[in-house]
């Protein structure tokens, strides 16, 4: 009998397809072959083996296989076909998805072999403003053996760096070895007692599966727990992963973490080339003892030995794809250490409602710590009522005044503003015409350094104008607040005081938020005006006041996540003043200071607003007590988009299954697109996924209008 095996191919279709395979040769899952698919030979995965194919189709053979070892090993495989199922996205993309951009391509799974540099001198002999010549030597020093040109560019130096200090002779090439010597000066901090009684409640990775919410305040030292948990748990031969929000995958948190464990650190980011990705792709794949720092797509890697997940900041929204196939790098991070049989650590200072939820069901242990680190003390947070205080440029007197103050004690500021650009829309005083985007359902938000009205949805941009576009008037005034008009009042305010603006435009602008944040780190009185960019990981220790210009945005939107996320965006914000040794203040403007919400805010206590918004949501049988999935669809008219849903609306019905929609979403048209949406939130999971797959195959066998597109998202982070 002729062998048939299963194959995947990188399609958006919700299918399998079966090849013979010659008696010559044997295959097993997750496999890369080239098989002819059309008039074309592509590259595919193996799924299965030894499947009897349905009756009276003819089957191509597969032309040739590409390694001898399966590219996926099993529990990866696992995984995504877990993921593939529960996301009910086609499981061919799933498992490409696992590949790098190289292998998809079909391109021979080889290794470069990486140049290797080992230091020969102290450089005493460098000119005292080479600093990164001579801070790269001193790096280099730390390791006898030399070092991977891979790790001393995640250390934040440079290739040209590198070529000086070769050309002057300081360094040498080296031979390779594994990867595995941590250096031998490094000198760990102690544990607090507080920090060590929370580790003590960390999961023993003798045990087995384990999920554990770490909790812990800001500027706690979660991630001082982390390194002493690796160290203490992580045998020579393991892997670990480490997940982060890709903001906070810093030079500073690289080199944080090799001082640990030296070049056992590799990372995985969405700035390594195709090389650098095959590289470390294959590190994982043929199981080098490496620990994993990665962002969001560096869950679904080939780890073949792992021993340890934790996951940084575990309730940020960048865990979550949000397009194409749309995994939680979270969830799926839990139920791999669940197939490794291993724990994995959730850690945040704001977890999200899940995880917390979670935890008081006894899903999850919850290890607490709810003192920072140091002599740090949490910050104080104050309401300050605006609703009848003149506001200058956004700011109220009391908060200038703080600001002075702050400034006049030799400390910096930290001002947090929710929105890029100058001001969020242009208005007429005359007629009243606000600026559109001709392209969507928004407004034009106004950049005066460019000149220019952009479109935050969709890229266009016109240029600015001083007058009304409809009336002529001269009374055409910016309206709201922008990060650059807080730059703006802020530096007329402080001349004397550099004021650094961190948001999209200006990091674009500048390279990176290292290089402008070179002047905060310098500890001299400075005020940082900026985005959420500004809300993460940051540990700037000079810094006492945190101000929050406008806390009122997710209080009352319709999207049942936005007062979660405004809390957590706040807290973390919140969170970066104070960690040094002087204490910090937070003054958060808001127009609305009897809030039950922000009154909770003003106490710190994550838990209590937990708890409070868990009722919420119990209350509206929403996530987590419920499963939510949405079906969303787009194309040229409205029309066409709710017909879509409204087809399957019939389908979707099931005992315990609730419909919302279809409806037009927030921001019904997008770049000249109008979206629709169809809600359904379910008490049980099984059958979620049931109904979801009916309707996913429906809509699949279904001509759909010319121009259509549909989706599906399920545990969608964003509900608009
Ligand atoms: N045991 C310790 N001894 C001395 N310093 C410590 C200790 N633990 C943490 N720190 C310092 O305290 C600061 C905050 O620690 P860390 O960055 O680990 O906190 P975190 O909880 O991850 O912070 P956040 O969640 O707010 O970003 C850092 O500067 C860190 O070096
Ligand atoms: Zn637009």
């Amino acid at each position: 009998m002729t062998k048939v095996v299963r194959i995947a191919m990188n399609r958006p279709l919700r299918r399998l397809f079966d090849y013979t395979l010659g008696a010559d040769l044997s295959l097993q899952p997750g496999q890369r072959v080239q098989v002819p698919f059309g008039r074309q030979q592509i590259t595919g995965l193996v799924t299965a083996v030894g499947v009897t194919p349905p009756p009276g189709v003819s089957l191509k053979p597969v032309r040739s296989v590409m390694e001898s070892w399966p590219a996926l090993p099993k529990e990866t495989l696992r995984l995504l076909s877990w993921a593939s199922d529960y996301y009910q996205h086609p499981l061919g993309e799933c498992l490409f998805t696992a590949l790098p951009p190289a292998l998809r391509r079909g391109r021979p799974a080889l290794r470069k072999t990486e140049a290797w540099w080992r230091a020969r001198s102290s450089g005493a002999q460098l000119p005292p403003q080479a600093h990164r010549q001579k801070a790269l030597l001193a790096w280099l020093l730390q390791y006898s053996q030399g070092a991977a040109t891979s790790a001393i560019l995640s250390a934040g130096f440079n290739r040209s760096q590198l070529k000086t200090l070769e050309q002057k002779q300081l360094i040498e090439a080296a031979e390779p070895v594994l990867a595995t010597t941590p250096t031998e000066s490094f000198a760990a901090p102690t544990l607090s007692p507080a920090q060590t009684d929370t580790a003590a409640q960390l999961p023993d990775p003798a045990q087995g599966f384990s999920a554990c919410l770490l909790y812990g305040i800001t500027g706690s030292g979660k991630t001082e727990i982390y390194l002493h948990y690796l160290k203490q748990h992580l045998g020579e031969q393991d892997q670990a992963l480490v997940l982060v929000p890709e903001i906070n995958l810093t030079p500073q948190t690289v080199a944080r973490f090799q001082r640990y464990f030296g070049q056992r650190i590799v990372v995985w980011h969405s700035a390594l080339n195709d090389g650098q990705r095959l590289d470390t792709w294959l590190k994982i794949r043929h199981g080098e003892p490496v620990i994993l720092i990665g962002t969001r797509s560096a869950v679904l890697l080939p780890f073949t030995g792992l021993r340890t997940l934790i996951v940084d900041e575990e309730h940020d929204s960048s865990y979550k794809q949000g397009d194409g196939f749309r995994y939680s790098a979270r969830d799926l991070a839990v139920y791999r250490a669940h197939l490794n049989k291993c724990p994995v650590i959730l850690g945040s200072a704001t977890p999200s409602l899940e995880s917390w939820h979670n935890a008081q069901q006894g899903k999850y242990t919850l290890a607490t710590l709810e003192e920072r680190a140091g002599n740090a003390r949490p910050p104080q947070i104050k309401l300050l009522d605006i609703r009848s205080r003149p506001l200058e440029g956004g700011l109220s007197r009391p908060a200038l005044n703080a600001i002075k103050q702050v400034l006049d004690n030799g400390e910096q500021v930290l001002v947090y503003v929710n929105r890029r650009g100058f001001a969020p829309v242009m208005m007429c005083f005359d007629c009243g015409h606000m600026v559109e985007c001709p392209r969507c359902d928004t407004r034009l938000t106004y950049h005066r350094r460019d000149n220019a009205m952009r479109c935050h949805h969709c890229d266009f941009q016109a240029a600015a104008t001083s007058q009304c576009p409809k009336c002529q008037s001269d009374a055409f005034k910016p309206v709201g607040q922008g990060t650059e008009r807080s730059e703006d009042i802020l530096t007329t305010a402080f001349p004397d005081t550099p004021v650094v603006r961190v948001d999209r435009d200006s990091t674009q602008r500048k390279g990176s938020i290292q290089a402008i944040l070179q002047t905060v780190n310098t500890g001299e009185p400075c005020i940082l005006v900026g985005t959420q960019m500004l809300a993460k990981g940051h540990d700037f220790a000079n810094v006492t006041l945190v101000v929050v210009i406008n806390a009122d945005g997710g209080l009352f939107s319709v999207d049942f996540r936005a007062p979660e996320q405004l809390l957590q965006t706040l807290l973390q914000v919140s969170g970066r003043a104070g960690r040094g040794d002087k204490p910090g203040t937070v003054l958060v403007q808001t127009c609305h200071s009897d809030h039950p919400l922000l009154r909770t805010l003003c106490t710190g206590h994550y838990g209590d607003m937990a708890e409070q918004l868990l009722v919420e949501r119990e209350g509206g049988q929403l996530p987590p007590y419920r499963a939510m999935a949405i079906f969303r669809a787009e194309a040229d008219t409205m029309e066409k988009s709710l017909q879509i849903l409204d087809t399957i609306k019939p389908l979707a019905q099931a005992p315990g299954l609730e419909i919302w929609g279809p409806l037009p979403a927030l921001i019904a048209r997008r770049a000249d697109r109008y979206r629709a949406q169809l809600v359904i939130n379910a008490d049980n999971r099984k059958r979620l996924s049931k109904t979801l797959a009916n309707v996913c195959l429906h809509l699949d066998q279904q001509k759909q209008p010319s121009g259509s597109r549909w989706m599906i998202d399920v545990d969608p982070q964003e509900t608009g």
